[in-house]
């Protein structure tokens, strides 16, 4: 059996995580949800760190993270030893960082992509795979300015 996703959102992502939780449930994708769990204001450093540590740990597959813009939880797990995260907002970007980032946390803005959005690209991330070769090269190399 497959590893749980990891979900996480600050209060400006509550909403869109929901609609992908609810996503995650009709298709019997497994996940497990690091909140917030009633949308009141939180900090989205502190929402990115629980989903992401998992994740590192080997304990969740991905993260699918959610803020307003997306952009600070982004941030904030990039920051995170092992996490390659990337900010979405349209198709190409959710499928490439797949293919040639190997991306292990999606972030979304809940102020800017709707639900119908979120649910495409969520499905775009979690189904692409990695493609390696010259791209593994690279991703060494990122993941080597982490120790510098
Ligand atoms: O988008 C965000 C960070 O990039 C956050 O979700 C917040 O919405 C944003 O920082 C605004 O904060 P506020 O407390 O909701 O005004």
């Amino acid at each position: 059996m497959s590893k749980p996703v990891a979900l996480a959102a600050d209060h400006g992502g509550y909403e869109l995580k929901e609609a992908i939780r609810k996503h995650l449930d009709e298709i019997s994708v497994a996940y497990k949800d690091f909140g917030s769990y009633t949308g009141e204001a939180c900090d989205y450093p502190d929402m990115a760190e629980a989903a992401c540590r998992a994740v590192v740990a080997g304990e969740c597959d991905k993260a699918l993270l959610f803020c307003g813009t997306g952009v600070g939880i982004s941030m904030s797990a990039n920051k995170i030893r092992g996490i390659r995260a990337c900010c979405c907002s349209d198709a190409f970007s959710a499928e490439y960082t797949r293919r040639h980032n190997d991306a292990n946390a999606l972030c979304m803005g809940g102020r800017v992509v709707g639900p119908g959005l979120g649910v495409y690209l969520v499905d775009l991330f979690l189904n692409t795979p990695f493609e390696g070769g010259r791209h593994q090269r690279r991703i060494d190399k990122m993941m080597a300015l982490e120790a510098k």
